[in-house]
């Protein structure tokens, strides 16, 4: 193989044995040329990627080369941004653009952070690398291996800055790790990423049509479609993409609230009778309803739980029981919270029967599909969200079951206007009424923040890459993998259910019974030696770094692990793996 790195002809020899080392020479070649001409090559190389189809596109490339169509001549071009070995020793932040002749500097130090970020890619998706190397709070205060958590009085140049930035990657937790299924977001999709990427370099606000009109027409037209999965006719509605769940459950509340009493914007809590709000009694039917009883001045005795099945679903008619007592009471029932998909156990909440009951007595019904949404693009699981459409409003967290990068959470109500008349405040500086496009395309005054972050834009592109059916497969797997685990440890020696039946969701809840707890009757020693099994496997699964899952306590049930699969790049291997590390640190219990 030559290259002539003028031109970056490159001379092949398709018979060669290594046909393939010329292959990935072509790789190199299209890496140095121009855009347009390298990814037209990448493309083609890595479409075709078995030796024979290989030695084909290496005579395929030899022919063109032979036409001399294949040059590179910008490579000179190029070169001067190509990552070179530079001392960055005596450079400091000062030295970047907009510096005068910062653009070497800048392009160089980028290109560092670009080798860091993607070394960190590669290695978050390589098995044999740890999911953590844990430590604790005190060891990383106190400084690992120079790794300096203390802010400085004066610069640090920038060859520390490229320090602090691996050292940083080197001791968090690699979330999109295969094994990584310690939470509800796990993943790490390399075009949301790219994404995100863009989004900081774009760094704009959303408040405002007039800085950031891209976003802000992408979070529309997401949203629009994010509606139409909802089932309101032609995506009918209105949205906002807020922090995350905890947020968008508030803003459904706050909402609600000023659907049945308005004055309260203005007069406050006095305005209105004693409101109350109805969720699960379950944990998993997230706290962050609580959070908002609280936050937006209802008090928490004001949320009253309602009772669940063994599966973790609210019983409807303990609702319309618990409502009819709210009103002998002369309380007024407000919201109702129906989950499709609680945080712990999975549970899709019976939507139909509760939204009878929601209509019977004119009460708001939310949906908070924060983690269970995103099954209303899968063709064979959106069922458990049946009755969804007849909503008021409804949370649902693309960062959660469909990968996208945190944060990206969205607030859908099926009245338009009430955002906005909830929310709005006019503030002459930004939502002037006089600005030469149609203002109704300024969001920030739905929104309960000011400046608000562009979480939509690494949402719509992946949504461009994987289109519908992507999530659709992403999602059908992730779903399948948790119906393996079901399988694998339902009737396995030393693993018992929570609860029983098929997952609903992707969440599994079992205990490890150690055999030293085998055939110990049940009682309170057993209890109490169970509730702390799962901690402790959990301490040294994350000693050992090879994995990581969740465990809680739930009601009356001692520390259970819930396995939840939301990244697509797991496979059942890392399922057998699981089993076998909770086996393997759990047996000497
Ligand atoms: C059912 C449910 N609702 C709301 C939330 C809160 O979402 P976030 O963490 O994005 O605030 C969660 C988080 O797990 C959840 O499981
Ligand atoms: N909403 C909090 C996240 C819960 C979890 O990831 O398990």
């Amino acid at each position: 193989m030559q290259a002539d790195q003028c031109t970056s002809t490159v001379l092949v020899d398709v018979d060669h044995p290594h046909a393939s080392a010329c292959y990935d020479a072509w790789c190199g070649v299209a890496h140095g040329c121009t855009r347009k001409l390298g990814m037209k090559i990448c493309g083609f190389l890595q479409k075709n990627d078995s030796l024979e189809e290989r030695s084909r596109i290496v005579s395929f490339l030899k022919e063109r080369t032979a036409s001399n169509l294949l040059s590179c001549d910008n490579m000179e071009g190029d070169a001067r941004f190509r990552r070179t070995e530079t001392d960055f020793s005596n450079l400091f932040a000062r030295d970047l653009l907009p510096a005068k002749n910062g653009e070497e500097v800048t392009m160089q130090f980028l290109l560092e952070v670009v080798e860091i970020l993607t070394s960190y890619v590669r290695k978050t998706f390589d098995r044999s690398t740890k999911v953590l190397d844990f430590h604790h709070p005190h060891q990383l205060l106190e400084g690992i291996e120079g790794f300096n958590l203390e802010l400085s009085e004066h610069p640090e140049s920038l060859e520390q800055i490229l320090v602090d930035c691996r050292d940083t990657l080197k001791y968090g937790v690699r979330t999109g790790h295969p094994r990584f299924f310690n939470q509800l977001s796990t993943g790490l999709d390399i075009v949301g990423l790219a994404g995100e990427w863009l989004t900081s370099t774009a760094n704009t606000n959303m408040f405002t049509y007039e800085i950031a009109p891209v976003f802000v027409l992408m979070e529309q037209l997401t949203l629009r479609k994010m509606r139409e999965f909802i089932g309101w006719p032609n995506g009918e509605g209105d949205g906002i993409f807020s922090p995350g769940g905890a947020i968008s459950n508030m803003y459904s509340v706050m909402v609600a609230r000023y659907k049945f009493f308005p004055e309260v914007k203005t007069k406050g809590m006095a305005a209105a009778p004693r409101l109350v709000l109805f969720t699960s009694e379950h944990v998993g039917s997230h706290y962050s309803i609580k959070k908002a009883s609280a936050a937006l001045g209802f008090g928490t005795e004001n949320l009253i739980l309602l009772s669940t099945d063994e599966k973790g679903r609210v019983i409807p008619a303990d609702l319309e029981a618990k409502v009819i007592m709210a009103k002998q009471k002369g309380y007024v029932p407000l919201f109702v919270n129906a989950t499709a998909g609680t945080t712990v156990y999975g549970a899709f909440d019976p939507i139909n029967e509760i939204a009878d009951i929601c209509e019977k007595y004119n009460i708001w019904l939310h949906v908070d599909g924060a983690w269970g949404g995103g099954l209303l693009m899968s063709r064979k699981h959106k069922h458990k969200l049946d009755g969804i459409h007849r909503a008021n409003s409804v949370t649902w967290n693309p960062h959660k079951m469909m990968g996208v990068p945190l944060q990206c959470s969205a607030i859908m109500v099926r009245e338009r206007g009430l955002l906005q008349g909830c929310n709005s405040m006019c503030a002459g500086y930004l939502f002037q009424p006089d600005k030469q496009y149609d203002v109704t395309y300024d969001t920030g005054d739905k929104a309960i923040q000011c400046g608000r972050h562009v979480d939509i834009f690494k949402f719509w592109l992946m949504w461009k890459a994987k289109g519908t059916v992507g999530f659709e497969q992403h999602i059908d797997k992730c779903l399948d993998l948790s119906a393996y685990l079901y399988s694998k440890i339902k009737n396995r020696e030393g693993f018992e259910m929570v609860f029983s039946g098929e997952p609903q969701h992707t969440n599994v809840c079992f205990w490890y019974i150690p055999p030293s707890l085998r055939g110990m009757p049940d009682g309170t020693e057993r209890r109490e030696r169970l509730h702390k099994v799962a901690p402790k496997i959990k301490a040294l699964m994350m000693e050992s770094g090879t994995t990581m899952v969740g465990y809680q306590p739930q009601g009356d049930k001692v520390n259970f692990f819930r396995m939840v699969i939301s990244n697509p790049a797991a496979t059942q291997s890392d399922i057998d793996f699981l089993i076998d590390e909770i086996e393997r640190l759990g047996h000497e219990l």
